[in-house]
């Protein structure tokens, strides 16, 4: 099985570092293509192919991943359309905001489209660790099993339909840079409580992986888990409170659905 990361970037990048951190591909059947080789010099030192011709990219391989801007995609759907193999060939697109139509229409060939899955990952996938948004075009599933098993390799997958696709990604891909907010808001917190800045950021990092592992071990219910350590008038609760006063649960809730304006 081979497959091709068409864009080096920071998604198709953190794509090829996970799949390289993992055993479903041996590296040389991962080949990523950049235009500019600077950025695909740390791939070849861990035994990936690269490359800075598209089309050679996608020779042999059996799923293309588009990692380009969304204003990038339809320039690489042109020059790759008459090198691929509409029959056996599936496009993965990771590009936000390009949708399944517009993806079958650039592709369109002699009124033949090759398999299509809308892919949204976020880059927690370069340590295996992505939350990742599958959505198959209509008549795509032949190898959506197969799709779904890359991406279960480098995180967690969940398929939706391609109307839940955006919503997925302002949770999952922008959240990221969301919770990464929140590390900073938290830390200086802890600077301004007296702990040197990278202490500040470890302890947090730390509690968030206790969080996270609560959540994971106990069913899952955040609610239940802040019960736990709420002592009835004690310093939870005025922390609490306090981070309402002042629009905590608001102001999570309008970022999360601001990106999608
Ligand atoms: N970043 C994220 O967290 C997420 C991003 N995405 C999606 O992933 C896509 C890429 O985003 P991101 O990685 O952040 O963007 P970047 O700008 O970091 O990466 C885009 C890459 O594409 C390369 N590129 C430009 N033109 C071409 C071309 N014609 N052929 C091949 N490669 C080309 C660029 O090369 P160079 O710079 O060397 O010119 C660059 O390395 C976007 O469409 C975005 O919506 C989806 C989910 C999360
Ligand atoms: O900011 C963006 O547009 C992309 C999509 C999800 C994460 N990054």
């Amino acid at each position: 099985m081979k497959i091709a990361i068409i864009g080096a970037g920071e998604m198709g990048g953190a794509f090829a570092a996970g799949l390289l951190k993992g055993d479903l591909f041996k590296a040389e059947d991962i080949t990523v293509a950049n235009p500019h080789e600077n950025k695909l010099q740390r791939f070849k030192q861990l035994g990936a192919s690269v490359t800075t011709d598209n089309k050679a990219a996608v020779t042999d391989a059996d799923f293309i991943t588009i990692a380009v801007k969304p204003k990038v995609v339809k320039t690489v759907v042109d020059e790759l359309k008459d090198s691929l193999d509409y029959d056996g060939q599936v496009i993965v697109n990771m590009a936000a905001s390009v949708s399944i139509v517009q993806l079958s229409e650039w592709l369109e060939k002699d009124g033949k489209v090759p398999e299509i899955v809308q892919a949204l990952p976020n880059i927690g996938i370069a340590e295996k660790a992505s939350m990742t948004f599958l959505s198959p075009a209509p008549q795509s599933s032949r190898h959506l099993s197969q799709v779904e098993a890359i991406f279960n390799s480098v995180g967690k997958t969940h398929i939706v339909e391609e109307s839940l696709l955006s919503s997925g990604t302002a949770l999952s891909g922008c959240g990221i840079a969301y919770i990464m907010r929140f590390v900073r808001a938290a830390s200086e917190a802890g600077v301004e409580l007296g702990f040197e800045a990278d202490d500040a950021k470890n302890i947090v990092v730390q509690t968030m992986q206790g969080a996270i592992n609560l959540l994971n071990a106990n069913g899952g219910n955040p609610e239940a888990e802040i019960d736990k350590v709420t002592t009835p008038g004690g310093m939870t609760i005025r922390g609490l409170n306090a981070m309402e006063q002042a629009g905590f649960t608001n102001a999570v809730i309008q970022g999360f659905k601001g990106c999608l304006n």
